[in-house]
């Protein structure tokens, strides 16, 4: 274990500790208090929890890379345990054409057609809910199962095997930190999963339309190379479905509990979008990343050194009372524009446009038909070393 070369606050304690994952608010807060940047002796890391030093952080891609992988892992000296993502994982000029693939497939422009047929599956799939009862499980019956039943048709996946994406994308964000039990869980099912998710990459495996057969095409047209086709439909497939999966649950789970914004959502069903934001800020379904230093940087007061790894907070900072008015609330009357839920800058999430067309639809399918939403039971946590997640969140509706 390395000590830091500047006066730095040292935070014992593991951030992914099961006790930790359950409830990271106190955590957060000690980091916050601490300073600018804290050092964290368990991992030999840096850690940034404050708005202003998270955003720094994100938005610094020459001193603070992402190419050495944005887990605890150095990809300078470990290999990672797949093929580096080439937009995640990856730093100009690498990152460029792939970036500009994928903006393009995901924009809010190429969504335009996606709109009508999900505005129609949220529909259905709110009538088939609410038609077995007012009380049913919103983690399960709508978090999971619209994201699962518009996302794989959007990208051109097979019907067949499609249960295999949350567990894989789980086994992924868990790989983000270290080698600990939620790791350990997944290890076994690794290679099948990374087989399955391989093969559905491949030209012959996609449908002809969707967004995979739209990033053959752009290889096709020379923008990036045919050998990284599938490496970027694999990134659609990894970040795109456990993300707002988990978003969704927290969007659920917000209003639940503050009934008074649910009143709001049925006054103004245009709030819709909003609310995503400010769900994604307040909750942080994407908790951590890292950034390796490329060469000495100086973050607040304290000196990093080069070679170190940065742990981000950003849900920390989603909640930093120097950024935010009543942080811990969860209010649609707030602008949560700035908030680092989607990161910032250059690596700034791609896919956020489906993200927020997906709560959208949905959001919109529900506040047309429900009076009032509230937790009809203890909600259950989803344990991940990067998400933060509910297993279970019960429901009971009353209908408008
Ligand atoms: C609420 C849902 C989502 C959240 C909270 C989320 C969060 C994030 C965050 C925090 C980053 C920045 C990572 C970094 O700075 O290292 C990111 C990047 C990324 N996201 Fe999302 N994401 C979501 C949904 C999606 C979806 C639906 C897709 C694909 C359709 C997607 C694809 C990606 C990709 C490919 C990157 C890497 C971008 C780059 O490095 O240039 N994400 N996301
Ligand atoms: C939500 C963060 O974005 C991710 C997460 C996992 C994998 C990838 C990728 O690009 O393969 C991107």
């Amino acid at each position: 274990m390395t000590t830091p070369t500047t006066p730095c606050p040292v935070i014992v304690g593991d951030p992914f500790d099961g006790a930790v994952l359950e409830d990271p608010l106190p955590l957060h807060a000690e980091l916050r208090d601490a300073g600018p940047v804290a050092f964290l002796p368990e991992y030999d890391v840096y850690a940034v929890a404050r708005y202003e030093q998270v955003r720094a952080a994100l938005t610094d891609w020459q001193r603070l890379q992402s190419a050495a992988g944005v887990g605890l892992a150095n990809f300078h000296t470990e290999k990672p345990w797949r093929r580096p993502s080439l937009l995640l994982e990856a730093d100009p000029p690498h990152h460029d054409a792939p970036r500009r693939v994928l903006s393009k497939v995901l924009g809010p422009r190429a969504l335009r057609r996606l709109r009508e047929q999900w505005v129609a599956d949220a529909d259905e799939l709110v009538d088939q809910v609410l038609a077995r009862g007012t009380r049913f499980d919103g983690a399960v019956e709508l978090s999971r199962a619209f994201p699962l039943r518009v996302f794989p048709d959007a990208v051109g996946l097979p019907v067949a095997g499609r249960e295999n994406l949350l567990p894989y994308g789980d086994h992924a964000f868990n790989a983000f930190g270290p080698n600990n039990a939620l790791v350990a869980k997944g290890a076994p099912r690794v290679k099948e999963l990374s087989d399955w998710v391989g093969e559905q990459c491949r030209r012959e495996v996609l449908a002809s339309e969707g967004f995979g057969a739209e990033i053959w095409a752009a290889a096709d047209r020379g923008d990036i190379l045919p050998e990284q086709a599938p490496l970027i439909v694999r990134s659609l497939l990894t970040a795109g479905v456990d993300t707002t999966v988990h978003a969704i649950s927290a969007v659920l789970h917000a209003f639940a509990t503050h009934p008074d914004q649910w009143a709001r959502l049925r006054d103004d069903p245009g709030l819709a979008r909003v609310a995503f934001d400010e769900a994604v800020r307040w909750e942080s379904p994407v908790q951590t990343f890292f950034r390796t230093t490329t060469t000495q940087v100086a973050l607040g007061d304290v000196q990093i050194p080069q070679g170190h790894k940065v742990l981000m907070f950003l849900a920390a900072a989603n909640r930093d009372p120097r950024r935010w008015d009543d942080p811990d609330d969860f209010d649609l009357s707030r602008d949560p524009s700035g908030h680092v839920g989607f990161g910032m800058g250059l690596h700034q999430c791609v896919g956020q446009h489906v993200a927020r067309l997906e709560s959208e639809v949905l959001l919109t399918a529900l506040a047309r038909r429900i009076e009032s939403v509230e937790l009809d039971g203890a909600p259950v946590r989803h344990h991940n070393n990067t998400l933060r997640a509910w297993e279970s969140v019960p429901l009971r509706v009353r209908l408008a």
